[in-house]
């Protein structure tokens, strides 16, 4: 038989196994989802329900309208916490109810994050922490979760030398100032410390020419990750040049800082048992592979550079139109001293805390009952919102409205997921909180009032991979 024959009886078989085995498939699933006296979930309407053409294309439209979280929201608000939708004939059930969201989260061999990650972030930042299931994500896990910790009491200064540098940014003439860029900057700054031993200094006024490209550069490959993500296998539809010359300078620039931080290991002994906590080091020990250390660290850039600040700015674009607020944060911080800003004192700081939750993903969602399981096939994405969970009307009456005060009520589990839950719950949630509620003491020793100059009152929405506000915080701080 001629190789084209033997080619040709292949697809054949493969065809022919196919179309034999479906209607086996579908038949075990519908059995499956009986026995769980499973339902399907309301189908979001579409006029192209086989590739589901017009669902992605709208996602794009709402995307560059900047009103993506909204129409979630409407969605969840029209067809219930649970419904189903078919981008490029994908099968994705969205769901916000808690009852999901725990078993989602608790259960991370069966909802794995690789499939949709891997891929698109994969030019970006290989493979980590961020991105990947299995042994990768474990290992990189135990390694990277105790140095938070160890990170977090022994190096607390480190922090308040980069609020100084953002506290002398900030205007004493009563001037306008969009705090959002300069939040940015402070988090950078000590996120790349932790992350690579030496800061990147933007908060200097000779902030380095090839860190900034690397800033710009990640912003834009941010952006083209979440792109992919939504094109899944359909991602090379996205022709851009400026992604992958982005990710090259990226992944350059971060071999040379790991080159650098190798270098200086050694400056980095132990000195009368103070030690500082930098990764790239504690990478070090655990493997001599360079382009694994890249990968591990670019995830950590990834989930932590802009975060903190992202939050920063939502706490300040709530305050700024809600002067209230700043009165009795004021009536809190007031008599403490810089020596006081430890970890267990800002905790007690309960307005100040309230505030931070308030703001950093506004009031909290709950679950309808009563329904139906949901039977997933395998290879179903299952999609979560977390801005709509937390704007659920069930678990509180006015979930738009920003009110500090409500958290002296509410006891949450799994309506309230700022930093995700179970096995992946984020590593950085303690040090992450104390920068934010730091910064935010901080400012509100020195400034007695804090002025909207934003006319726009509403957020809106700037999605890239986190969300941010699109006008940023523009407020007028008035000295005390
Ligand atoms: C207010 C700031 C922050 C918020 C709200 C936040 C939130 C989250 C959330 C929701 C997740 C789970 C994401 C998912 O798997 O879908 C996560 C994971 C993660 N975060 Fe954070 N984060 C913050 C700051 C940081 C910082 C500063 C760092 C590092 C310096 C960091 C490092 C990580 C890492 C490495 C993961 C992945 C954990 C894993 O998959 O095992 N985060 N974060």
């Amino acid at each position: 038989m001629t190789m084209q024959r033997l080619v040709l009886v292949g697809i054949f078989i493969v065809i022919f196994w196919s179309i034999l085995n479906k209607p086996k498939a579908k038949r075990a699933f519908s059995k499956a989802s009986k026995r769980h006296q499973c339902a399907e979930p309301a189908a979001i309407s579409s006029s192209d329900p086989i590739f589901g053409l017009d669902t992605v294309l709208q996602t794009f439209r709402e995307l560059k309208e900047h009103r993506r979280m909204k129409s979630n929201l409407e969605l969840v608000r029209r067809y219930g916490h649970t419904y189903r939708s078919f981008p490029f004939g994908r099968r994705t059930v969205s769901t916000i109810h808690p009852r999901n969201l725990q078993m989602i989260f608790t259960d991370i061999d069966t909802f794995g994050v690789a499939p949709l990650r891997e891929r698109a972030s994969e030019p970006m930042i290989g493979r980590g922490i961020v991105s990947s299931d299995g042994t990768v994500w474990a290992d990189a896990r135990t390694m990277i979760k105790p140095t938070f910790n160890k990170y977090l009491i022994a190096d607390r200064k480190m922090f308040s030398t980069h609020v100084e540098k953002f506290l002398q940014l900030l205007p004493r003439d009563n001037s306008e100032v969009n705090l959002q860029p300069l939040f940015d900057r402070l988090i950078l700054d000590a996120s790349s410390e932790f992350i690579f031993g030496e800061s990147f200094n933007s908060l200097e006024r000779d902030f380095p020419e090839d860190s900034q490209k690397f800033l710009e550069s990640f912003s834009y490959a941010q952006q083209g990750v979440g792109k992919r993500v939504i094109l899944g296998k359909m991602d090379f539809l996205m022709l851009d040049r400026r992604f992958w010359d982005s990710c090259g300078f990226i992944r350059e620039y971060t071999r040379k800082r790991i080159e650098r931080a190798i270098g200086n290991l050694k400056e980095n002994e132990p000195h009368a048992g103070q030690k500082r906590y930098i990764l790239a080091h504690e990478l070090v020990h655990a493997t001599s592979d360079r382009e694994a250390m890249c990968d591990q660290l670019l995830n950590m850039v990834f989930a932590g550079r802009d975060t903190p600040a992202v939050a920063l700015t939502s706490v300040f674009f709530c305050i700024a139109r809600s002067p209230q607020t700043w009165k009795k944060i004021r009536e809190e911080v007031k008599g403490l001293r810089d020596e006081d800003l430890t970890l267990d004192r800002l905790k007690t700081l309960r307005y100040v805390q309230n505030v931070v939750k308030e703001a950093v993903v506004l009031p909290i969602g709950g679950g309808h009952n009563g329904s139906n399981p949901v039977y997933l096939h395998p290879g179903d994405s299952v999609s979560i919102n977390i801005y709509s969970l937390h704007r659920s009307e069930v678990y509180s009456p006015d979930p738009e409205i920003f009110r500090p005060e409500r958290w002296d009520k509410i006891q949450t589990t799994w309506e309230y997921l700022p930093f995700g839950g179970g096995p992946r719950h984020c590593p950085a949630q303690q040090l992450a909180s104390f920068w934010v509620v730091y910064t935010l003491v901080k400012i509100a020793m020195v400034y007695q009032e804090v002025q909207n100059c934003d006319p726009e009152m509403e957020f809106i929405e700037n999605l890239k991979l986190n969300m941010e506000s699109l006008n940023g915080a523009r407020v007028k701080l008035i000295v005390a």
